[in-house]
């Protein structure tokens, strides 16, 4: 039944205090809230290990057995996946909502044609004669701008580029019209000249189509070229997040400003943390106040002593660091 609550809310995706463990062994996502509009992309990031994939994961209902998963809320649209049981889950998974992942030799079948893969993603949702499905793969196919499109349906996933595999993914993941997709380092394995091009891919459907994305990636090149929002994420906690103008003309916590830093075009802040020693914390070892005040610059004594919750800098733009702003520590930091 659906609450006032769930009624009137505008998001499309909704987290908060999202946890996820494994075994009897500590939380390695560690309370992250998060939120989606429909038809935008958020885009979350932060490097290897910080618990971006596992926060994706438990949106879909697909962790390891021996995960423990809680949340104080993980809705989607008006539905509470918590509570959903697996049959009806599966029953969401590749119709309302669907999933890429960076390597798609390992998702797509290697003995079925990928046109018999659309047609079996969407006859698994949608009651449609053969011919009907066909028709519709076909559609998928060129609208991922497959070349050849209806000689490509009765080809098999390794005759297909990587770049044409990831495509053929995407057109697996959206012939259903999800509200949302969900993309992890959808690019990662592909060249840059490959990634743009599928990066454009997913930013016209999500237009065509209004598909919201979650876009899972390390790099804030890739953001910068599709993100409406971002969230940072450092061992297993956001640290900051915004619009993308938000985040990429101001942006507050070191560790955005380090992320800054590995880019081409890396602004005055960037360059002075573009070397951060050390390494992410292990989720056993976690140290007591913030997470990654063992390599701030700019820690103080009260970041080692307790975590700071994420607090808007601005309206929408929240960070979590007790000396957001940052301009005068920063200030202080660089060199006369
Ligand atoms: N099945 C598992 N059992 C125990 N620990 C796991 C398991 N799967 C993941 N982890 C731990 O969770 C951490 C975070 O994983 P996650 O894949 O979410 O990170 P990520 O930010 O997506 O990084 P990557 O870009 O490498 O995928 C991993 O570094 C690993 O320590």
């Amino acid at each position: 039944m659906m609450t006032s609550e769930t009624r009137d809310d505008p998001e499309l995706l909704r987290i908060s205090g999202l946890r996820v463990g494994f075994g009897d062994g500590p939380d390695i996502v560690d309370g992250v809230d998060l939120s989606l509009a429909p038809g935008k992309i958020l885009c979350l990031v932060g490097e290897s290990g910080s618990g971006k994939s596992l926060t994706a994961l438990s949106l879909m209902k697909l962790l390891p057995p021996n995960a423990r998963l809680t949340a104080k809320r993980l809705q989607f649209q008006a539905t509470d996946i918590l509570a959903l049981s697996e049959e009806r889950m599966a029953a969401l998974r590749g119709d309302r909502l669907a999933m890429v992942f960076q390597e798609p030799m390992t998702s797509l079948n290697p003995v079925m044609t990928v046109g018999e893969q659309i047609v079996e993603a969407l006859r698994q949702h949608r009651t449609l004669s053969r011919a009907e499905a066909r028709e519709a793969a076909l559609e998928m196919l060129k609208r991922v701008h497959i070349p050849a499109a209806d000689q490509r349906m009765d080809a098999y996933p390794h005759q297909l580029s990587g770049g044409m595999r990831q495509r053929v993914m995407i057109a697996i993941a959206l012939v259903c019209r999800p509200a949302l997709l969900i993309a992890d380092e959808p690019t990662t394995a592909l060249d840059v000249t490959i990634e743009s091009q599928i990066l454009a891919l997913i930013d016209e459907l999500r237009s065509e189509l209004g598909t919201a994305v979650l876009f899972i990636t390390h790099s804030l090149a890739v953001v910068a070229e599709i993100a409406d929002e971002i969230a940072v994420m450092y061992a297993g906690r956001v640290v900051e997040r915004g619009s993308r103008d938000a985040i990429f003309s101001d942006p507050q916590h070191p560790y955005t400003l380090s992320l800054f830093a590995a880019m081409p075009r890396a602004n005055d802040f960037g360059r002075q943390l573009a070397s951060i020693d050390g390494q992410v914390p292990s989720p056993g070892d976690m140290p007591e106040g913030c997470r990654f005040a063992p390599r701030c610059p700019f820690a103080v004594d009260c970041c080692r002593e307790a975590y700071p919750p994420l607090l808007p800098a601005e309206p929408g733009h929240d960070v979590a660091c007790w000396r957001a702003p940052l301009e005068e520590a920063v200030a202080k930091a660089l060199p006369a």
